[in-house]
């Protein structure tokens, strides 16, 4: 190991410390290397070094209070190979600054932020809830509608459209998404040596083929909105982005492989990580048909059956916490997305070297007895103040969606999301599990987030 870097575990020749965190039970394994080495330590990866960053003040320190620093991400296969520097998610330095700030003014221009997208989600809502009445009475499960649903949320804000159901080209899509997020992962060591791609027990060449066939599906969209092109008549991301580049001169940023990636990333960012927290949501309220009936009462009291709406959403605190700790539960991203610092750095004595591999371990923060006393309970009732609302230290705490910079770019939308569904969805119908006495497992199972194992529900109408 250099010279410098945070402690860690001795490293094998060659090999250093590959072996040691298995992809799927990364958590585990860092938190064991925590109690062994402290906060921060480096993990060796054949010649190069993985800095993991633990607990809410080093992970503020280093992503808000030194930002400038902790924003790009470190060379991957994802940026290196598949998406040669460009999109958004794996992007770095101005081309990602310039990019995130055209995604979220356009963005916002189409209501993302803004209380008038409420109307369009609704829309989808309503679309999910008579769907849902067709599965009434039987035991199903619910993974594939609520991804449509979700989905479509983003291709209205994407595309300007939204797909039916039982559209079978957007069924494959769907199915595509689901297929990436359980077969990526960001600890694995052919994820940061491209080269390993090549070898036959590798993941990556399939996560290639996958946004081979995602791109021809957005591709097709992409180039219908270039021929119906009207610079008069934005109605989409794509169309904004399209007016951009006809205002830009030909070396800008604004290319052709741009826009795919970017609509690659926005669709696939948008809608398994929603939609996951959602069927999260559904398992606990199956585990806690206390919670179900308190939040029902509640919604029942507060609004009736009218329609939801997020000016509701602190009349209904129970909603709210019950939400922050489903995703506190639900640790969606455990470890984070990658960043690297732009340049070298010291911090409490360790030198963090220009561009290295590092992991802001948001699990560290999620599970922090100090902050969620008794972190493995499940209490919705810790986001509640003595007069019952939801604010205070946790709240501020908790964050699913990362911190500083590069924050999540889509957490306005997904907390709307996650109120304007779970709200209608308790309005509407009582939910129970197949079978009481064999309940679905709350152990998430790790690929790019953490997801629930498959499981059935059943549905009664109210
Ligand atoms: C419950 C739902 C969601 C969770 C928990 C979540 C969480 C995250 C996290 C942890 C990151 C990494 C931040 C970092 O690098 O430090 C991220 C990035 C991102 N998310 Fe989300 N996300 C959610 C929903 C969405 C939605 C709905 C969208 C789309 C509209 C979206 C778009 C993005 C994008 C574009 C980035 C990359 C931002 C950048 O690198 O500048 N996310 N998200």
């Amino acid at each position: 190991r250099p010279k410098g870097l945070p402690p860690g575990p001795t490293c094998y020749p060659i090999i250093g410390n590959v072996g040691l965190v298995k992809p799927s039970e990364a958590v585990k394994a860092h938190r064991k290397l925590r109690k062994k080495y402290g906060d921060i330590y480096t993990i060796m990866t054949f010649h190069k070094p993985m800095i993991a960053v633990h607990g809410y003040d080093n992970i503020r320190e280093l992503l808000v209070k030194h930002g400038d620093i902790f924003s790009d991400r470190p060379l991957t296969i994802v940026n290196g190979v598949f998406n040669k520097g460009k999109g958004l998610v794996w992007s770095s330095g101005p081309l990602w600054k310039e990019q995130r700030t055209f995604a979220l003014t356009t963005m916002r221009k189409f209501g993302f932020g803004k209380r008038s997208l409420q109307g369009q989600i609704m829309e989808e809502v309503d679309c999910l809830m008579d769907e849902l009445e067709k599965y009434e009475n039987k035991p199903f499960d619910i993974q594939n509608i609520l991804n449509t649903s979700v989905s479509n949320v983003i291709c209205s804000l994407l595309f300007g459209n939204r797909f039916e159901y039982d559209d079978t080209k957007f069924k494959r899509l769907i199915d595509l998404l689901n297929k990436l997020f359980t077969t990526g992962s960001g600890s694995s060591p052919e994820f940061i040596f491209p080269i390993l791609r090549h070898l036959p027990m590798s993941r990556f060449a399939k996560v290639q083929k996958l946004f081979a066939d995602i791109d021809g599906f957005t591709s097709e969209i992409i180039e219908e909105h270039r021929r119906n092109f009207n610079a008069n008549n934005i109605n989409d991301f794509i169309d904004g982005f399209l007016l951009q580049q006809n205002e830009t001169e030909e070396n800008s940023t604004f290319t052709d492989e741009q826009l795919k990636i970017s609509v690659r990333e926005f669709f696939a960012a948008g809608t398994e990580t929603t939609s996951t927290t959602l069927r999260w949501s559904l398992l606990f309220l199956i585990h806690h048909p206390e919670w179900q009936q308190k939040l029902r009462d509640d919604i029942d009291a507060v609004i009736g059956q009218s329609q939801p709406t997020m000016e509701h959403k602190e009349q209904l605190p129970l909603v709210e916490a019950f939400i922050l700790e489903v995703q506190r539960h639900a640790n969606l991203f455990p470890l984070g997305l990658p960043h690297a610092p732009k340049e070298d750095f010291n911090y409490k004595g360790y030198h963090l070297p220009k561009g290295t591999f590092m992991f802001f371990v948001l699990d560290s923060v999620m599970t922090d007895p100090e902050i969620f006393p008794e972190p493995t309970k499940f209490k919705p009732e810790r986001f509640l103040d003595n007069g019952g609302t939801c604010n205070g230290e946790q709240k501020e705490k908790l964050i699913p969606f990362s911190t500083g910079r590069r924050l999540c770019l889509g957490d306005s939308l997904a907390k709307m999301e996650l109120f304007l569904f779970l709200t209608r969805f308790l309005q509407k119908f009582k939910i129970k599990p197949e079978n009481p006495e064999c309940m679905p497992s709350l152990e998430g199972k790790m690929g790019i987030t953490t997801m629930p194992t498959s499981f059935n529900i059943v549905l009664i109408k109210r």
